[in-house]
């Protein structure tokens, strides 16, 4: 639970020893505590060629226990099934894969995410927030009870003390862009956040990998310090740990490779006589968990992988098999029963504790969301800046080009009238990257459970709108000031414009929300926007259009568009009226306003439909 308070010394990680880590009293109660069963995981991949389906094992049934608060490694060599063990047992894995989960002795359920957080490979945090907002984000999301500003401060605050990194607290992340803290500080940071959240299974995916033989040891305490008081079970893979990670580590899963399955499942304190009696001692130097890699990687020199595996099959599994029973024979609890049960543990009203995967109401998604949304548009001044002077330039540009365009015959201004519309469709595409950058964060965000898409969807929108529709202005404001078109036409144009531009952009964030990359974005939106900008009553009119064309233009904002703005502007011009093939009395403004709220509207549910479908992230 979120109102956890860990009492702990800023300096606990310096001065934290291995043996503290084992005897540190905890009392797993007030912080809830769970156990993990699982039986017969395995995943296969399927593939078709020419001779027919061949079917390749990637981990073969797998089965073990995790008690509460324990450390367990997951090793081996690489491609033997780590990761998908992982994603599997936390409930990340995409593809389909066969066995069973149990959470305290019953199925996974629903509420699964409420208890479990998930740490990946990268760390995927805003650049732009500081290390407590990154962690503060998660804590008030996830949070149980409802705490005044300053105990959700001290809550923060303990886990960042806990990981070590409090000094660090105003320090912004940073990515390869923005100046922020080091990779080790920031995995620590990510190890944070699932702490935050309250969870009482942290999976983590190689949260050593890639640091330095320092900043491993330090993460790898830090997260033997939250198992030890706050009862956190923590399932790990690791590459090539040194032997002060090992020692954190209470279990192992040893796993070879083609095909990925079991040589090793139970106390790493066991793993050395278990491997002497299977006749692969260990030598008396050097790293125990180097040697086992090594004898277990298949083509390594002296290997014995497929031995170990017949030995675990002979010896081990049944033991397993045994824990596996006893664990699903213990205590029964519901996920909703456990959060309930610790709510009162921790003086909190039970029945408060609604059964939804996000723990979060609604109205706080918005908020929070909104919160760091307008922080990070704050921070990013380099974005900002870059998109004044983008709308400057435009409209300057444009301006420039249509120069007192308004003192020439009403037909030659239409082109000017044209531009102002595509301007906001240039400008929206710039914005196509980023919003797919910003998709992954929320991608894995929501998979946490941190908050809905339909709450990231309409913060997203409306702070990216807000932004964008003053960008549009400012240019239109220059352009229409360079083209000397009477300013008592200047709302009509720009009302109509503004609607025009709100449908684009709700048309390219259906882009957004399933384009691969944001290359590929941008070739994805043209079919849509060659579309439109072609079917827009000025390059193809109801004059012009090829019969069975023609109902093109009764779907293209665009071209409703720019007949509302041609009729409010020049409605009388007999030349404009044949020009387009209508006449004044056509009048179809509400027609025309129907059309683009509607497309709007569409376009904006076939958005929240694709981003909650889609899986970015494919495991
Ligand atoms: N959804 C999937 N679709 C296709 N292949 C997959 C999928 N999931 C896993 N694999 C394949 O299964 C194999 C094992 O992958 P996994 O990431 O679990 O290995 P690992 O032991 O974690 O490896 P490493 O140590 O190199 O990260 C790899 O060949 C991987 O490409």
């Amino acid at each position: 639970m979120s109102n956890r308070s860990v009492v702990v010394n800023t300096d606990d990680v310096e001065t934290f020893e291995r043996d503290d880590a084992r005897e540190t009293p905890r009392d797993p109660r007030a912080f809830g505590c769970s156990r993990l069963a699982f039986r017969n995981l395995a995943f296969s991949l399927r593939s078709s060629s020419g001779d027919g389906s061949t079917t390749r094992t990637i981990l073969e049934p797998t089965s073990g226990t995790f008690e509460c608060g324990e450390m367990a490694a997951i090793m081996g060599p690489s491609g033997c099934g780590k990761t998908t063990l992982l994603d599997m047992l936390s409930g990340k894995k995409t593809a389909t894969y066969t066995g069973d989960v149990y959470l305290n002795g019953l199925p996974r359920d629903q509420l699964f995410s409420r208890v479990t957080s998930y740490v990946p490979q990268e760390d995927v945090i805003p650049a732009h927030v500081t290390v407590f907002e990154a962690v503060a984000f998660v804590q008030e999301l996830r949070s149980e009870s409802k705490m005044n500003q300053s105990e959700r401060r001290a809550a923060v605050d303990d886990v960042l003390s806990l990981l070590g990194i409090a000094e660090l607290r105003d320090e912004l992340v940073g990515d390869a862009r923005v100046r922020g803290i080091s990779g080790g500080q920031k995995r620590r940071v990510t190890l944070a956040r699932g702490l935050a959240g309250g969870s009482q299974i942290v999976f983590a995916d190689e949260p050593t990998t890639g640091l330095s033989s320092t900043d491993a040891e330090n993460v790898s305490r830090a997260m033997a310090i939250a198992s030890r008081r706050m009862g956190v079970t923590f399932v790990a893979v690791i590459h090539q740990p040194r032997v002060e990670v090992v020692d954190m580590f209470d279990s192992l899963i040893l796993l070879t490779s083609n095909p990925g399955r079991a040589i090793y499942n139970g106390k790493f304190a066991g793993a050395a006589a278990y491997f002497a009696a299977a006749g692969a001692p260990v030598p008396s130097k050097g790293n125990p968990a180097d040697f086992f890699l090594d004898v277990i990687t298949p083509g390594a020199k002296g290997e014995k992988s497929n031995a170990l595996a017949t030995w675990y099959q002979d010896v081990q599994r049944k033991e397993v098999e045994r824990r596996v029973d006893a664990s699903l024979a213990g205590s029964k609890r519901a996920t909703i029963d456990v959060l309930r049960e610790t709510a009162k543990i921790n003086g909190l009203d039970p029945a408060s504790i609604h059964p939804s995967p996000i723990a979060a109401t609604f109205l706080t998604q918005l908020r929070v969301l909104l919160n760091r949304n307008l922080t990070l548009t704050k921070r990013n001044k380099a974005g900002l800046r870059l998109r004044i002077g983008v709308s400057v330039m435009q409209g300057l540009i444009v301006g420039l080009a249509f120069y007192d365009i308004g003192s020439k015959p009403p037909i030659s201004s239409l082109s000017f009238f044209f531009m102002m519309l595509q301007m906001g469709a240039i400008a929206n595409m710039a914005i196509m990257p980023e919003l797919i950058q910003t998709r992954l964060i929320l991608k894995l965000e929501q998979a946490d459970a941190l908050y809905s898409t339909g709450a990231s969807i309409i913060v997203q929108s409306s702070v990216n709108n807000v932004l964008a529709i003053l960008g549009n202005f400012v240019t239109s404001i220059i352009m229409f000031s360079f083209s000397r078109v009477s300013w008592s036409k200047f709302s009509t144009v720009y009302g109509w414009a503004l609607l025009n531009f709100l449908t684009v952009t709700n048309y390219l964030r259906v882009i957004a929300a399933v384009a691969p990359s944001p290359s590929e974005s941008v070739q994805a939106a043209m079919p849509g926007l060659l579309f439109f900008i072609l079917f827009n009553n000025f390059f193809v009119s109801r004059a012009t259009a090829p019969v069975f064309i023609k109902w093109a233009l009764y779907i293209s904002p665009l071209a409703w568009t720019i007949e509302q703005i041609v009729t409010g502007v020049y409605g009388s011009n007999v030349e404009v009226q044949s020009f387009y093939g209508y006449d004044a009395s056509d009048g179809r403004t509400w027609t025309a306003l129907c059309v683009l709220l509607a497309e709007m509207a569409l376009f904006q549910t076939l958005e929240v439909f694709l981003l909650k479908r889609s899986t970015f992230v494919k495991r």
